[in-house]
């Protein structure tokens, strides 16, 4: 497979007439994080790799365009460069090269000067389609190198879909809880134990799941995704672990492997396990304690090795009770338990989940990346995300897809926020002082018992309100908190 290195004289070329007329500094990476072209001072780092960590280098890894605006203040995107100390750039804006599904390079352009910078946030609408124009570009090149290099006439197929292989990178938050949550993450990818994932609808389990698996040692093997909620239980059995030639009407004559089968040596994903039904959980114990399945309508015992990771928003240790949840099996894939938390219990990533996906769907989009209203933005700190990241992106989306003016304000919000926000507005409008104050007080002490929930610290709590333990408890039990 030919790499841009391979037409790096193209790429320096481009470069060169880009930043001539454009005024800005150009560079371009290939997939061993290489600088292939470069101009002004990238030009003498031409043929060096680029710093480890650096935000090329997250791009490249996630597929996903990304800007800086500025460096000194959007240090989360610079985070893990070890250049991040001495770097002078100013703005940036960069984006994939992705070829057939997988990112081979990243180009980009740089601002080291206040003009440059200026030009940068003005036009980063047009830019990023320049961007995403000659990304294109050196793609098709590349092809041609390929079709040079093999012999192979035939025109092939484009696919300039960003790939999905999601690590840390892709993670963000800033928030103390997540990010120790995180370092605990980072810690067990290398090993083989078995994971459970808990957190609300959108809370970004499937992306630290992937997380774990593409920065683990088996991350060049599959990782297979399966809702076990969204499989009627009837298929769910030959989904996971195949079936063979025959075993029940409308079975294909060869059989099929199941999810486990595929994920051999790789990392299954099991989506809300919650809802798998007792019938198949025996079968996934198997696996668990024996390492092995039987295609179903089979009797040959085929060995198995993945690293299973499961997540559910149901209360497990209740269905055990209940019996609905085997306990043998709740302890089994119990082993390294992580609990992401909702958006309303860390309001302070909420800012940077909007600029994140603010300047993200401006980039795809090909828009200048509009500035958000304050009123608005503090609305939308305090808005509780029932839907959690998933509906922020979503919202977000809608958003720029409406604002004309270049300022994101109350009438780009989706209808059903709005409505929301409308109704809470006129709620407080025929609410007395008293209504709101004890509305606001029953708001605080739920948020900092949320905070404390593994081990409720009453006393500690009342010390950070500055209230008696006697005061406290009168005040949970005015507002019907009750905590044991
Ligand atoms: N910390 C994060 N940083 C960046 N993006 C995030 C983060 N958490 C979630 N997302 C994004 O939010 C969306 C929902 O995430 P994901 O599907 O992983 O959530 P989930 O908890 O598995 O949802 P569900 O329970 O509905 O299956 C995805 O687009 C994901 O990339």
């Amino acid at each position: 497979m030919a790499s841009i290195s391979k037409i790096k004289d193209f790429a320096q070329e481009y470069s060169d007439n880009l930043a001539r007329i454009l005024g800005l500094d150009v560079s371009i990476i290939d997939q061993n994080n290489i600088r292939v072209a470069g101009t002004g001072f990238h030009q003498q780092l031409v043929g060096k790799p680029v710093p480890k960590g650096s935000f090329f280098e997250t791009i490249l890894k996630t597929g996903q365009p990304g800007m800086i605006f500025d460096r000194r203040k959007d240090s989360q995107k610079c985070r893990y460069c070890i250049f991040n100390e001495q770097c002078t750039e100013l703005a940036t804006i960069g984006f994939p090269i992705v070829k057939k599904n997988k990112p081979v390079g990243v180009i980009g352009f740089i601002g080291f000067t206040p003009e440059q910078r200026k030009t940068i946030v003005e036009h980063s609408g047009d830019l990023s389609k320049y961007l995403k124009h000659i990304s294109g570009l050196i793609v098709n090149k590349l092809l041609l190198q390929e079709m040079i290099e093999t012999g192979d006439c035939q025109i092939r197929e484009l696919d300039s879909t960003p790939s999905k292989r999601h690590t840390f990178d892709s993670i963000i938050g800033k928030n103390a809880d997540f990010l120790s949550l995180i370092k605990k993450a980072r810690k067990i990818c290398k090993s083989p134990s078995t994971v459970i994932i808990r957190g609300e609808n959108g809370t970004g389990k499937e992306l630290l799941a992937q997380a774990i698996h593409y920065e683990g040692k088996e991350n060049h093997k599959p990782f297979i995704p399966v809702n076990c909620s969204a499989i009627p239980e009837q298929l769910l059995e030959s989904e996971l672990f195949g079936y063979e030639g025959g075993a029940f009407t409308g079975a294909r004559r060869q059989g099929k492997p199941g999810k486990f089968e595929l994920a051999n040596n790789g990392t299954i994903f099991l989506d809300e396990i919650g809802d798998l039904p007792l019938s198949l959980q025996p079968k996934l114990l198997r696996v668990l304690e024996e390492k092995c399945i039987e295609r179903v309508g089979g009797n040959q015992i085929i060995p198995i090795n993945v690293r299973i990771i499961s997540a559910t928003n149901k209360n497990l240790e209740s269905m055990v009770k209940k019996g609905t949840f085997r306990e043998d099996l709740y302890y089994r894939i119990n082993v390294i338990p992580f609990r992401i938390m909702p958006l309303r219990e860390r309001r302070d990533d909420i800012p940077l989940f909007l600029s994140h996906f603010i300047e993200k769907y401006s980039v795809l989009f090909n828009r200048n990346v509009p500035r958000i209203k304050e009123g608005l933005e503090k609305w939308l700190i305090n808005y509780d995300w029932p839907g959690n990241i998933r509906q922020i992106q979503n919202a977000v989306e809608y958003m720029i897809n409406m604002n004309e003016s270049g300022i994101l304000d109350f009438d780009d919000l989706p209808d059903y926020i709005l409505d929301e926000a409308n109704q809470k507005l006129n709620n407080q409008n025929s609410m007395g002082l008293a209504e709101m104050v004890s509305q606001f007080e029953r708001k605080v002490l739920l948020e900092r018992i949320s905070t404390n929930k593994d081990k409720i610290d009453k006393s500690g709590i009342a010390e950070s309100l500055n209230i008696s333990l006697t005061t406290l408890y009168r005040k949970l039990e005015k507002h019907g908190i009750h905590l044991d």
